[in-house]
């Protein structure tokens, strides 16, 4: 989670949106398969949207498709919880991670999603309900909400 809040730290502040890092480690050996933050991509990307378009990228497929390009077991780590409902109108991370549950058997997040932009998160249980666990390692709330909120007005 410590590695998730760095890549956090290298998104750029917006009033909009919150400054997540994530990084997807297979199971089997702990290798980092893929990692990303908030923008790191072009087209308002999510952090965890970033690591599944460039896994894609690195397996020559789509993101639709990854699953049928990875078999082993992967973990999901985020510093905010996956999105359920953007402001944009853009695919949710929630559901980009169910496309994805044949693979991505669990995730762990740093903080619950603050009700700022879309009120309740329920992205929990949908996430649970099919088949993917979902961890909240505490310790780092405080940290990864001052790195989240960066780019908003200071309350
Ligand atoms: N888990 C997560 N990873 C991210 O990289 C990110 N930026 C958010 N942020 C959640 C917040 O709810 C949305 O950023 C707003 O709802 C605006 O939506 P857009 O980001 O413009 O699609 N959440
Ligand atoms: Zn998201």
């Amino acid at each position: 989670m410590q590695h998730a809040l760095e890549l956090a730290k290298k998104s750029p502040p917006q009033p909009t949106n919150f400054r997540v890092g994530a990084i997807l480690m297979r199971l089997e050996d702990g290798h980092i398969s893929a990692e990303g933050y908030t923008l790191e991509l072009s087209g308002n990307t999510h952090a965890e949207e970033c690591c599944l378009l460039k896994l894609a990228e690195e397996h020559s497929t789509t993101e639709e498709d990854l699953s049928t390009a990875i078999q082993s077991p992967h973990v999901l780590y985020t510093t905010v919880e996956p999105c359920f409902k953007r402001l944009s109108g853009k695919l949710p991370c929630v559901e980009r991670i169910l496309r994805q549950k044949s693979w991505i058997k669990k995730v762990y997040v740093g903080v619950l999603e603050p009700e700022t932009f879309v009120g309740k998160n329920p992205g929990r249980q949908l996430l649970e309900d099919a088949g993917v666990e979902v961890h909240y390692v505490p310790g780092f709330e405080e940290e990864i909400l001052a790195v989240a909120a960066a780019g908003h007005t200071s309350s």
